[in-house]
C-alpha cells in the first residue's frame, strides 16, 4: 500500500464533491430516456463510488483496491472513481490537489500520529454543500512525536 492509494481511498469513501452537473446542449437518448435539450443532469461520483461492482465491500476503507497490479482495479471500469469529475470540464486542480494533499499528511504524519478520539460522534454526521464537511467537525487525538514539541 503507498501513499496516493491511501489518498484516493480516502476519497473514494468520502467523496469531496457529492454532485456534478451537467446541461443537456441538444435532445439527447440515454439508455432509453430521452432528455430535451436544456435538462438538467446531475452525477453523484459519491454514489458511483460506493457501488459494490466496482468496490466490492464498498463500506471497507481498503487502500489497496487501488493497487495498480491488483485484480479489483484492473477490473474496474475506467469511470467508476470520478471525484474530480469527468470530461472536457474535468477539475483542473486535480493534479495540484493530490500534490497538495500528499504533502499535508507527509508533513503531519513526520512530525505527529493521529488516532481516534473519543470525542469524535458516531455515526459521522455531513454537511452536504457544494462540497461534503463534518457536521461537527473533525475531533483526533494528535501526539507529537517529538517530546520537545509537547
Ligand atoms: C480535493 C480537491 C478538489 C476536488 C475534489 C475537486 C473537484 C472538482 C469537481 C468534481 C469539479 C467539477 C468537474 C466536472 O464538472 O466534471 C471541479 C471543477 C473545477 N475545479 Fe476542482 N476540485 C478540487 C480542487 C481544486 C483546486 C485545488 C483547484 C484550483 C487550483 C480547482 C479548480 C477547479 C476549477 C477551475 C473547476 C471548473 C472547471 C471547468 O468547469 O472547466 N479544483 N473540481
Amino acid at each position: 500500500m503507498n501513499l496516493m492509494q491511501m489518498v484516493k481511498e480516502s476519497m473514494r469513501f468520502f467523496m469531496v464533491s457529492p454532485l456534478v452537473a451537467r446541461e443537456a446542449s441538444e435532445r439527447v437518448d440515454i439508455g432509453g430516456y430521452v432528455l430535451p435539450k436544456g435538462t438538467w443532469v446531475w452525477m453523484a461520483p459519491g454514489v458511483v463510488a460506493k457501488d459494490p461492482i466496482n468496490f466490492p465491500d464498498p463500506e471497507v476503507f481498503r487502500p489497496e483496491r487501488f493497487d495498480p497490479a491488483g485484480d479489483e482495479q484492473k477490473r474496474r471500469h475506467p469511470y467508476a472513481f470520478i471525484p474530480f469529475g469527468i470530461g472536457p470540464r474535468v477539475c483542473i486542480g486535480q493534479k495540484f490537489a493530490i500534490q497538495e494533499m500528499k504533502l499535508a499528511v507527509i508533513q503531519l504524519y513526520q512530525r505527529y500520529v493521529f488516532r481516534y478520539s473519543r470525542s469524535m460522534e458516531s455515526p459521522l454526521e455531513f454537511h452536504f454543500g457544494i462540497v461534503v464537511n463534518f457536521k461537527h467537525g473533525v475531533k483526533l487525538q494528535v501526539i507529537s512525536r517529538h517530546k520537545q514539541n509537547c
